[in-house]
C-alpha cells in the first residue's frame, strides 16, 4: 500500500493556495501536512477524498497503490476520514454506530465478531450496548476512529484529530491512533497546526504560501 501526491497544487480564483509539493508515503507511515490558517490543508484532504468544491482547481496527481484516483468518485476511493467532530449518532448505541462502518457484504455474525474484536483492541470490550451519551470524550474518540478503520480504508485522512481532547487524553489517544494505523498497515495523511501531534517518523510537508 502506498499513497502519492505529485507536483500537487490547488488554485482558487487563479491564485495558487500554496507552492506545489510532492508527498510519498508507504503503508503504516504518516504524511503530516502543516501550514498557516487558510493555506489549504483541509482543502487538500477534501480533494483526496474526492469532494473538492468546484471553485477550486487542482494540478498534479493523486495516486493510491500505484493507481491514479483523481477521476474516481468518492465511493470508489476507499479513503477513510477521521476528524475532531466525531459525528457519532447520539441516538444509537456503540454497536449500531460501529456497524455503519462495516462493509455490507459481511454476515451479521461476522459483523458482530469484527466489532467485538475492534472494541477489545481499543480497551472497550463489552461496550456494544452502551449509549453514546454515556461515554467519555476519549471513549467517543476511540469509537469514532474504530468506525473509520472498520470500513477497511486503503488510506486514512486525519484532520486535526486530537485538537478537542484535553492534554493528558491527547497524548494517550495520539499514541493509540498511530499504533492502530500501523496495525492496519495503511498510509495516513495528517493535517494539524500543532507540531506535538506529528510523530518523529512522519514524512513532513509544510505548505509554502505565496502571498500576492
Ligand atoms: N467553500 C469555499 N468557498 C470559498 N473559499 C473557500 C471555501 N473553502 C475554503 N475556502 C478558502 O480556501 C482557503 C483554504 O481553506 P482551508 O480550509 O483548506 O485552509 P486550512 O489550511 O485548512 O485552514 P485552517 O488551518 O484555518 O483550518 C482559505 O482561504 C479559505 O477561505
Amino acid at each position: 500500500m502506498c499513497f502519492e501526491l505529485t507536483d500537487f497544487q490547488i488554485t482558487l480564483n487563479n491564485e495558487a493556495l500554496f507552492e506545489p509539493f510532492s508527498l510519498h508515503i508507504k503503508a503504516g507511515q504518516i504524511g503530516a501536512i502543516t501550514g498557516p490558517s487558510g493555506s489549504g490543508k483541509s482543502t487538500i484532504l477534501s480533494d483526496i477524498l474526492g469532494v473538492l468544491p468546484a471553485i477550486f482547481s487542482r494540478s498534479g496527481n493523486i495516486r493510491l497503490n500505484e493507481k491514479d484516483i483523481t477521476g474516481l468518485p468518492t465511493g470508489q476511493r476507499h479513503v477513510g476520514i477521521f476528524f475532531q467532530d466525531d459525528l457519532l449518532f447520539p441516538h444509537l448505541n456503540v454497536f449500531e454506530n460501529l456497524v455503519f462502518g462495516i462493509p455490507a457484504k459481511l454476515s451479521k455474525k461476522e459483523k458482530a465478531q469484527k466489532i467485538s474484536s475492534a472494541l477489545s483492541h481499543a480497551g472497550l470490550q463489552g461496550f456494544e450496548k452502551r449509549d453514546i451519551a454515556t461515554l467519555s470524550g476519549g471513549q467517543r474518540a476511540r469509537i469514532s476512529l474504530l468506525r473509520t478503520l472498520l470500513s477497511e480504508p486503503k488510506l486514512i485522512l486525519l484532520d486535526e484529530p486530537f485538537s478537542k481532547l484535553d492534554e493528558e487524553l491527547r497524548d494517550q489517544f495520539r499514541s493509540w491512533v498511530f499504533k492502530q494505523i500501523q496495525l492496519q498497515d495503511i498510509p495516513a495523511v495528517l493535517v494539524t497546526h500543532d507540531a506535538r501531534d506529528i510523530p518523529e517518523s512522519a514524512v513532513k510537508i509544510e505548505l509554502e504560501v505565496s502571498y500576492a
